[in-house]
């Protein structure tokens, strides 16, 4: 049998060679007869990974998804199998290649997550796993397709249902042979030699897209595909020890969230699919993108004069923004009072007078006096922005005197903290809930704040670590239902308190979507009970 790839393979006249991957090659074709062009997966059939074999299997079950390639016909002529498919455009890999940049914008990587995970929930919904998601295996479509992602290469792929007994594929400890790529298989596949099910899918969507946005990529694939088994070993000693945390430095909590969310979910466990896209939408709005998940290339830029939310601040600026706030000194001041006022404005000043003058450039300074009854002339003090309009927020809680006024703090509340670029929880944010448990508890008491204090003993601070964020998301769901069937106000109490436990447990401290829907069903509810 000859090795030479013929002219012709079926009714197909082979042209351009688009691309050519381990186990074979990839041509664009024209049909003798109709003349429909389309991409010819070309493979020997005594290749050692025969994987066009496998992949005709899987089309059959995604036709006519959005973003599933058609297979119009397969075959074995002489010594190829082929599979021939719609024909696409380039692939994530060569866009993001020839765009010479070191990140992809943000704009594009939030479609790409919405799309991906799109594609992930409707393969998953016909009972098959990918299991090899990589920049190389999502091509955008050809025109008027070019602003859809589509998934290709089914041929790691694999059903995760058994179509006779309609069950989920058993778990095993036994370890297995790895399949899926060194850069983004999940590290339960890929470092423990786990069975991947569908959580694996979405932590390689997770990690590929972080590595979109790092520049130099994820730490272990800077030294190129490893050559040997020793380097194969660092590789995965090197990916299974990165800590989410380390590895999303500097992005959008988003990015930490969908890893640690995939990660945490159990083995036969269905994604919310939904809800991972939400957070991927809201934050393409929140960032000032376009909503919508059309994958536009080359990317757009902020759309003029919408409001923008920059990256969450790094962990170090975050303490050095809090140890800031802490040497203001206005923990357990007195607010309003004009001897605490002028103090920390004196102390104010003569930090800022140490701060370089980059640092007092970035900062937005709020004018505390221009509200205030006392008609004080002297400059505010550098608090930042959020951490003063929840302090003056606690404040009026401390002051309310009905459900009313209540509901509309509450509201309030959630609009400080989704104008802000980071959805941290503060110990502002905490003191305001505080407030709001002890009025709704009882008013005329005086409770132990839940947390306002940054120092935890060493018990908590294990605790904290060890919740996984899917008790977090759990919990907060649950509250979000319950709010609205809650009949008094110690009831609400009660949440306010499970809410304010269980984000001071998760690590991030993030209000995530469900937590603000939780807070606003609070306001509504608060408006009826009286
Ligand atoms: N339908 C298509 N239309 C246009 N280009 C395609 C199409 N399918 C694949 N390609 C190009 O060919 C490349 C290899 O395709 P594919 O991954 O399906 O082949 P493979 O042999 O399984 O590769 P690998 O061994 O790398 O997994 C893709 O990255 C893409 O650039």
């Amino acid at each position: 049998m000859s090795d030479a790839i013929p002219r012709y393979i079926g009714n197909y006249y082979l042209g351009e060679n688009l691309g050519s991957g381990y186990s074979g090659s990839i041509f664009r074709a024209t049909h003798i007869h109709t003349g429909a062009v389309v991409a010819l997966k070309v493979q020997h059939v005594n290749h050692e990974c025969p994987t066009n074999r496998y992949e005709r299997h899987f089309y059959p079950a995604i036709q006519g998804g959005a973003g599933m390639p058609t297979l119009w016909g397969c075959g074995v002529e002489g010594a190829w199998d082929y599979l021939a498919i719609d024909l696409l455009g380039p692939s994530l890999d060569n866009l993001y290649r020839k765009s010479g940049k070191e990140t992809m914008e943000l704009s594009s990587v939030c479609s790409i997550a919405m799309q991906l995970i799109m594609r992930l929930e409707f393969m998953h919904s016909r009972g098959i796993l990918h299991r090899d998601i990589q920049l190389g295996n999502c091509t955008i479509g050809l025109p008027p397709n070019e602003k859809t992602i589509y998934m290709i290469d089914f041929g790691f792929s694999k059903r995760y249902i058994d179509p006779y007994t309609q069950r989920h594929i058993p778990d095993s400890r036994a370890k297995r042979d790895f399949i899926g790529n060194y850069w983004f298989s999940s590290v339960g596949v890929h470092c423990r030699g786990k069975v991947p099910s569908r959580r694996d899918d979405l932590e390689a969507t997770a990690l590929m897209l972080i590595h979109l946005l790092t520049p130099r990529g994820l730490p272990w694939t800077r030294n190129g595909v490893p050559k040997t088994d020793e380097a194969h070993d660092r590789l995965k000693q090197e990916k299974k020890s990165a800590r989410p945390e380390d590895l999303c430095r500097g992005l959008p909590a988003e990015f930490e969230e969908f890893l640690r969310y995939s990660r945490g979910l159990q083995f036969q466990e269905c994604p919310d699919y939904g809800r991972c896209r939400d957070a991927f939408r809201t934050l393409a709005i929140e960032s000032g993108l376009p909503d919508s998940d059309d994958f536009i290339w080359p990317p757009v830029h902020r759309l003029p004069g919408e409001a923008s939310r920059s990256y969450a601040p790094a962990p170090e600026e975050m303490e050095r923004i809090l140890n800031d706030l802490t040497n203001l000194d206005l923990g357990d001041a007195v607010l309003g009072d004009q001897a605490t006022v002028d103090e920390a404005v004196r102390k104010a000043k003569d930090a800022a007078k140490d701060d370089s003058s980059k640092d007092s450039q970035s900062r937005e300074v709020i004018d505390i006096t221009s509200d205030s009854e006392n008609n004080d002339t002297i400059p505010p003090p550098p608090l930042p922005p959020k951490a003063y309009k929840l302090l003056k927020l606690k404040k009026r809680a401390e002051e309310a005197t009905d459900n009313t006024a209540l509901s509309e703090l509450v509201l309030e509340f959630v609009g400080i903290l989704k104008s802000n670029s980071s959805r941290t929880l503060t110990k502002e944010g905490f003191a305001f809930l505080d407030t709001l448990y002890k009025q709704l508890a009882d008013p005329s008491v005086f409770i132990l704040p839940m947390r306002t204090s940054r120092q935890r003993s060493s018990d908590q601070r294990i605790q904290q670590e060890n919740e996984p964020p899917h008790i977090k998301l759990g919990v907060v769901a649950g509250l979000r239902r319950e709010v609205l069937g809650a009949s008094n106000n110690k009831q609400l109490a009660q949440m306010v308190e499970k809410f304010g436990q269980v984000t001071n447990k998760s690590s991030g401290r993030t209000v995530t979507k469900d937590g603000f829907a939780f807070l606003e069903g609070m306001a509504q509810r608060l408006k009826v009970l009286h």
